[in-house]
C-alpha cells in the first residue's frame, strides 16, 4: 500500500504540490521512521484554495439540499467500502491500533457524512404568522469555512467538520495537524469521486502559521478548530477580530465519578475506555477518576488485573490493543507528567515508563492517592495516565470535579439512577455519561463548556454552527408612518 500522499494538498478538485513550502516529515509512531513527506502550504497554494473555495461555494449553495445529501451519502458508502485501506492509513498516521481504527475512525467519518447527508434536504426556514402579515426565515450557508484539526482523530475530525459544513451549502478548507497529514487527503479525494464539485472541500497542509493565515483571511466566514486550549485562545481571538463564527473543540481534564454502589467491572471498563483507548490521546478522557472510599482498593485491584490483559505491540497486528504515542514530542511530554506524579507523591500502581522498543511506546500508567493540587490532577496530559482520587460524599465529589477551568466531559458510575442524573446535572461539562464512558455517536451533540470549547459538533446542533438565519418580514397591507 502506498503511504506517501500523491501530493501535499488537495485543492480545486485535484492534488497539487509546491515543494517550496516548509517540509513536514511523516513519521510512523510505531517505528519512529520517516514514511513520507508533505510540504506546508505556500501563499500561492493558500490563494488557490481560498479562491477556488469562494467560487465553488457560490455554486454549491445553489445545489438542492437533497442532491448535496446524496453526494455526502455516496462518499459515506465509499469510505465504508474502503474501510480497511483507510484504517491502515489512519494507523500509519497516528500509530493507533488497527483494532481501533477499523472499528472507529473511518466509520465515524462515514457516520457523519451519512447523517448530515440525510439532514441536508430538510434544512429549511420557518413560517411565522403575525395575523395578516408574516415572517419567513431562510437558512443560509455561511460561506467559506476553515477546519483545523488535531492529530488524534484525523479522519474523524476532517469529516465531523466537513460533513455539516457541506450539508449546509458551505465550502471548506481543512488543515490537518502537521503530525497526521495523510487521512484528510483521502477524505477530499473520496468526496470528489462521490460527485462533490471541485473546490468545495480542500485540504492544505502546514504548521500553525498556515492555520493562522487561513483564520485571518477576510474571505473566511467561519473557523472550526479542534486543538488545545492555548491554540483555541489564539484562533478565537483572531476570528473575533473579524467577527467570524467559531466552533472550538478544545482540551479537557474530565472527571469520572465512581460510587461505592457501582458495578465494579463496568466501572473499571469505563475507566479503561476513558484513559487508555488511543493510548490516552482522546480529548474527552476521564482522567480524574474519583472513586468512593468503600470501593477504592477493590477498584484498583480489578483495574490492575484487567490492565494485565493489555496487548502492546505492532499496531497493525489485529491482536494489539495498545499502541504508541503519536510522536516523540508527545511521548516526552507525557513522560514528564509521569515523573511529576512520582515526585509529587502519588502512588504509582502500574506503568510509569517508556517501553524499550522502537517507536514511541509508553506503559499504561495508573496513579492512586492523587490529590487535587497535584500537577497530574490539574493539567491535561493527553497520554495513558490515569489519576485515581478518593472521596467520601456526593457533594464533595461534585465540588472537586467542577474545580477546573475545563468542562469537556464527565461521567458517573452508580446503580442509583436518581443519583446518576442528579450528579450529572450538577457537573459542568458538555458531553456526559451515566454508567458508560467516551461514546461519541454522531446523533449526540459533542463539545465542551468553560475553557473546553464553544459550540457543538455532530447532531442537529451542528447545523446552527454552519448556517445562519435570514428573517423576512412580509407586510400585506399599507405601511403606517408618523409623517
Ligand atoms: N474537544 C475536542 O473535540 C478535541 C478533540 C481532539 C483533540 N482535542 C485537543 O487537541 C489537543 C491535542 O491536539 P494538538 O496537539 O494537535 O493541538 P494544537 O492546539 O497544538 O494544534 C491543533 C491544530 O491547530 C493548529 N495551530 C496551531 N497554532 C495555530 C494558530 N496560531 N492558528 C491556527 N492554527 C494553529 C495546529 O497546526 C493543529 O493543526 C488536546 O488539547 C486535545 O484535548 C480536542
Ligand atoms: O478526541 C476527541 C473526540 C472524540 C471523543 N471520542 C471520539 N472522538
Amino acid at each position: 500500500m502506498q503511504l506517501q500522499p500523491v501530493a501535499s494538498h488537495f485543492v480545486d478538485g485535484e492534488y497539487v504540490e509546491d515543494e517550496t513550502g516548509t517540509p513536514i516529515d511523516i513519521i510512523y509512531p510505531a517505528t519512529g521512521k520517516i514514511i513520507g513527506r508533505v510540504y506546508g502550504a505556500t501563499p500561492a497554494i493558500l490563494e488557490r484554495a481560498l479562491a477556488s473555495a469562494e467560487s465553488a461555494q457560490r455554486q454549491w449553495a445553489k445545489v438542492p439540499g437533497r442532491e448535496r445529501g446524496r453526494i455526502l451519502a455516496r462518499a459515506a458508502r465509499m469510505i465504508m467500502e474502503r474501510n480497511h485501506e483507510l484504517s491502515v492509513l489512519e494507523t500509519h498516521d497516528t500509530g493507533k491500533p488497527y483494532q481501533e481504527t477499523i472499528a472507529v475512525d473511518a466509520t465515524s467519518g462515514a457516520d457523519a457524512l451519512e447523517y448530515f447527508g440525510g439532514l441536508a434536504g430538510s434544512l429549511t426556514g420557518e413560517h411565522i404568522s403575525l395575523g395578516d402579515d408574516w415572517v419567513y426565515t431562510i437558512r443560509e450557508p455561511l460561506g467559506v469555512c476553515v477546519g483545523i484539526g488535531a492529530w488524534n482523530y484525523p479522519t474523524q475530525i476532517a469529516c465531523w467538520k466537513g460533513a455539516p459544513a457541506l450539508a449546509c451549502g458551505n465550502a471548506m478548507i481543512f488543515k490537518p495537524s502537521e503530525t497526521t497529514p495523510m487521512c484528510a487527503l483521502k477524505v477530499a479525494e473520496i468526496l470528489v469521486v462521490a460527485g462533490l464539485p471541485k473546490g468545495v472541500y480542500n485540504v492544505v497542509q502546514g504548521l500553525g502559521d498556515v492555520g493562522a493565515a487561513l483564520v485571518s483571511d477576510p474571505r473566511v466566514a467561519k473557523v472550526s478548530l479542534t486543538g488545545s486550549v492555548p491554540t483555541g485562545r489564539k484562533v478565537y481571538a483572531s476570528a473575533a477580530s473579524q467577527m467570524k463564527h467559531v466552533t472550538m473543540e478544545l482540551g479537557g481534564k474530565s472527571p469520572l465519578i465512581i460510587f461505592d454502589d457501582a458495578d465494579l467491572d463496568n466501572a473499571v471498563g469505563g475507566a479503561i475506555n476513558g484513559n487508555f483507548y488511543s493510548s490516552g490521546q482522546v480529548c474527552s478522557n476521564g482522567t480524574r477518576v474519583f472513586v468512593q472510599k468503600g470501593l477504592k482498593e477493590a477498584f484498583i485491584k480489578r483495574l490492575s488485573e484487567r490492565l494485565g490483559n493489555v496487548v502492546i505491540g505492532d499496531p497493525l497486528d489485529e491482536a494489539t490493543s495498545f499502541g504508541p504515542m503519536v510522536s516523540e514530542a508527545q511521548m516526552n511530554i507525557v513522560l514528564g507528567y509521569m515523573e511529576k506524579g512520582v515526585s509529587e507523591g502519588a502512588r504509582l500502581v502500574c506503568g510509569g515508563k517508556r517501553i524499550d522498543r522502537d517507536g514511541f511506546y509508553l506503559e499504561p500508567t495508573v496513579f492512586a492517592d492523587v490529590t487535587d493540587d497535584m500537577t497530574i490532577a490539574r493539567e491535561e496530559i493527553f497520554g495513558p495516565v490515569m489519576s485515581v482520587l478518593d472521596f467520601e460524599t456526593e457533594e464533595e465529589a461534585v465540588l472537586r470535579a467542577n474545580a477546573t477551568e475545563y468542562g469537556l466531559s464527565a461521567g458517573v458510575f452508580t446503580s442509583d439512577l436518581s443519583r446518576g442524573h442528579r450528579v450529572i446535572s450538577a457537573l459542568q461539562a458538555g458531553s456526559c455519561f451515566i454508567n458508560s464512558y467516551n461514546d461519541a455517536p454522531v446523533e449526540a451533540p459533542f463539545g465542551g463548556v468553560k475553557a473546553s470549547g464553544v459550540g457543538r459538533e455532530n447532531s442537529k446542533e451542528a447545523i446552527a454552527h454552519y448556517s445562519q438565519v435570514k428573517s423576512v418580514y412580509v407586510r400585506m397591507g399599507d405601511v403606517e408612518a408618523p409623517f
